[in-house]
Order: C-alpha cells, then sequence, then structure tokens
C-alpha cells in the first residue's frame, strides 16, 4: 500500500477523460474548528469506467464528490468535468452544466411524490425545456426493468424499485458522468444488488461514466477500480476490485487507526 499522496492518472484535460481533480483542497472553518477534509486529491475518472470511492468515515469520500460534482466549491485546486474548469463557471452556468452532464443519485431516492415514475424520470429534462430522445428512454426504462412499472407513483413501488428510478432520471438526459453518494445506503442487499448491477450496466452497455461513494466492500466490488481515501488524501487505488480484496485493504485501515 502506498502512504505518500496517490495521484490517479494524469489529472489533465485528456481526451477520454470524463472528470478530473488537480490538487483539490478543501478545508471547513476556522481556528478550533478547522477541519482539512480534502488535502490535495489529484484523480481522474476515465470515460466509461465505473469507479468506487471508499475510505473511513470522515476520510473525506463525501467532500470529493460534492466537491468533483459541482455541488461544492473547494478551498483550492481545480475540478474539470470533461474539459471544462468548474471554477471558470457563475453560478448560472454551473447549474446549467450539473443539470446537463452530470447525473446524481443519493442515499435517499428524493422523487416527487406526486408524479408518476415516468415523470420523475424525464422531470430533470422537463425542467430544462428538452425532451427525452425516445430511443435511449426505452433502453434505460428496459435496463431499470421499469417497463411495468411506469404509471406507478413512488408510493407504490418498493425502496429498490424507487432508486431504479432515481438511477433511470440519472441516466435519462445522457450525462457525461453519474456521481452517486451512498446509492445503496437504504436498501436490502438484494435490491442493493440490483442497483449496483444497474449502474455496471449502465457503464458496460450505455457507455456512462460512474463515480460512487460507499461504505460497502460488495458494493466496491461490481467497479472497476476502487480509489481510497484516508484523512483527505488519496492513499491507496485497486483495480478488478473483488468485495474480498476490499475487505482487506478496509480492515489494514482499522488496525493501523486503532495502534495510531
Ligand atoms: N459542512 C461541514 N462543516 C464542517 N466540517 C465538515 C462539513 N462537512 C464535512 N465536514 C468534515 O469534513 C470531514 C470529511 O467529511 P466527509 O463527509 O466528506 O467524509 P466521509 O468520508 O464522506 O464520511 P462518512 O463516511 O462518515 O459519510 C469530516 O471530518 C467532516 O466532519
Amino acid at each position: 500500500m502506498t502512504t505518500a499522496p496517490f495521484a490517479a492518472y494524469a489529472p489533465h484535460t485528456t481526451p477520454g477523460i470524463a472528470a478530473a481533480t488537480t490538487d483539490l483542497t478543501k478545508v471547513y472553518g476556522s481556528g478550533d474548528t478547522r477541519v482539512v477534509a480534502l488535502d490535495g486529491v489529484s484523480t481522474s475518472f476515465r470515460e466509461g469506467e465505473f469507479t468506487a470511492i471508499m475510505g473511513p468515515s470522515g476520510c473525506g469520500k463525501s467532500t470529493l464528490m460534492h466537491c468533483a460534482a459541482g455541488l461544492d466549491s473547494p478551498t483550492s485546486g481545480t475540478v474539470r468535468i470533461g474539459t471544462t474548469d468548474l471554477g471558470t463557471l457563475d453560478d448560472r452556468r454551473l447549474t446549467r452544466l450539473r443539470r446537463d452532464r452530470i447525473g446524481f443519485v443519493f442515499q435517499a431516492f428524493n422523487l416527487v411524490p406526486t408524479l408518476t415514475a415516468l415523470e420523475n424520470i424525464t422531470l430533470p429534462l422537463s425542467i430544462a425545456g428538452r425532451r427525452p430522445d425516445p430511443q435511449w428512454l426505452d433502453r434505460v426504462v428496459a435496463m431499470a426493468g421499469l417497463s411495468q412499472r411506469l404509471d406507478h407513483r413512488p408510493a407504490q413501488l418498493s425502496g429498490g424499485q424507487q432508486q431504479r428510478v432515481a438511477v433511470a432520471r440519472a441516466l435519462a438526459s445522457q450525462p457525461a458522468i453519474v456521481f452517486g453518494d451512498e446509492p445503496t445506503g437504504n436498501l436490502d442487499s438484494r435490491a442493493g444488488a440490483e442497483i449496483l448491477g444497474f449502474l455496471r450496466d449502465s457503464v458496460r452497455e450505455l457507455g456512462r461514466t460512474v463515480v460512487m461513494v460507499t461504505h460497502d466492500p460488495v458494493a466496491a466490488g461490481y467497479a472497476d477500480r476502487v480509489l481510497f481515501l484516508s484523512d483527505g488524501r488519496l492513499v491507496d487505488e485497486m483495480s478488478h476490485p473483488t468485495a474480498d480484496r476490499v475487505l482487506d485493504v478496509m480492515k489494514a485501515f482499522d488496525s493501523r487507526a486503532r495502534t495510531s
């Protein structure tokens, strides 16, 4: 395991890179309450790749995801989505970029209860005044296994089905990258496996790029690559992960935390 600050891939505007961070630092508070949540994180997310971000509680996973997705602004460093440096955008253009090029899936499904599944899936496009591409939408809905549920409202769907609606909603605009923050955190293992399979298929079959924060080594085992954060720094990376290998790295974090 590497212990020095870890730079996974060259963080430049290389073709084939969906998003990249360079020397990303995020500091919350000041004085006695100062917390360095991210401490110089440089990494990139290749197009058509599924990346999981893992690490002990409080290591900065959500902060990294929120900064990379333009939901939070870094203290210093840069974030690029494709070739666009988010630091150069005013609020209006940043909002538009998030709407048009980024999909989000959170632990809470965040569906509108009065809308049907189909209306929820197409809501961001409707708000943007865009019409969904019918062929794309059909593929996403079929992949989500929701073809027979499109007229149902969220209360008529299981938790797993609701999260599948949320993933379909994230994919509906054909985003350059989808960010997930613990997308299986509210689901039992079977429903979670369906969501993870759906995210993986969206990468393999639809060519999307997915970045997911998770605590769960089984979830990370669905990814192509796992980045490990510790104390706001990237400390390791694993390609072609398995749940067992991820668990071994997480146990090493735990034992270091106990002995330090
Ligand atoms: N708004 C905030 N104000 C102050 N400190 C914050 C804020 N958000 C996060 N932090 C701190 O920054 C550090 C990183 O938090 P973050 O939520 O990114 O970690 P995490 O790895 O996602 O944690 P968890 O796995 O527990 O969700 C933590 O020490 C946290 O307490």
